[in-house]
């Protein structure tokens, strides 16, 4: 039903859907390995440029906790080594047909939870499947850099951000 293909957009591999999906269907979960905010940033620092495919889902919703976590105690899924076909989902800056639920399963202190996506809207088959991956592009403090957007979207937030750096 879903299928990886290379985009021609500049931005490597995508999923795309192989038949039509109403809005509201259920796609995948997000899979990958569970760190740790420091146990990523020391993966990223040890990894060749090369070797990062994925960009990391932060687990930040934490919806029990009144204090703020420290990064030794912060969770994030990385698919880089382990992970499915949602490894595969690029990010469209605002009008992406996917989003991402949290879905409390097992934990308690909801700290950890999984991610499922649903289709925001009805995806037509073989249009490419796409999720906000709500980077701040305006961003230079975050762990991960974020990448050169080429989603296309009229509200691409890093082509805003282009725009006015041109104008001043
Ligand atoms: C979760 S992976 C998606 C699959 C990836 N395209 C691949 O070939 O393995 C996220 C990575 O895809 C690329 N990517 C995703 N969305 C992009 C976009 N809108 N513009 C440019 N690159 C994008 C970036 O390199 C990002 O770190």
């Amino acid at each position: 039903m879903f299928q990886v293909y290379f985009t021609c957009e500049g931005k490597g591999w995508g999923l795309r859907t192989l038949k039509d999906l109403p809005k509201g269907s259920f796609v995948c979960e997000y899979v990958g390995e569970i760190l740790t905010n420091t146990e990523l940033y020391e993966r990223n620092l040890q990894s060749s440029g090369n070797e990062r495919h994925t960009y990391p889902v932060t687990l930040d919703a934490d919806w029990g906790s009144e204090e703020l976590l420290e990064d030794d105690e912060l969770l994030c899924l990385d698919a880089t080594y382990h992970g499915n076909v949602a490894r595969f989902i690029n990010h469209r800056c605002s009008d992406a047909n996917l989003i991402d639920i949290p879905v409390e399963v097992e934990t308690p202190d909801r700290h950890y939870y999984h991610l499922a996506f649903f289709t925001s809207r009805e995806v037509k088959a073989l249009e490419e499947l796409t999720w906000d991956y709500a980077i701040d592009f305006d961003d230079e403090d975050h762990p991960v850099k974020a990448f050169k957007c080429c989603c296309g979207s009229p509200f691409c937030r890093d082509a805003k951000k282009k725009r006015k750096a041109t104008l001043v």
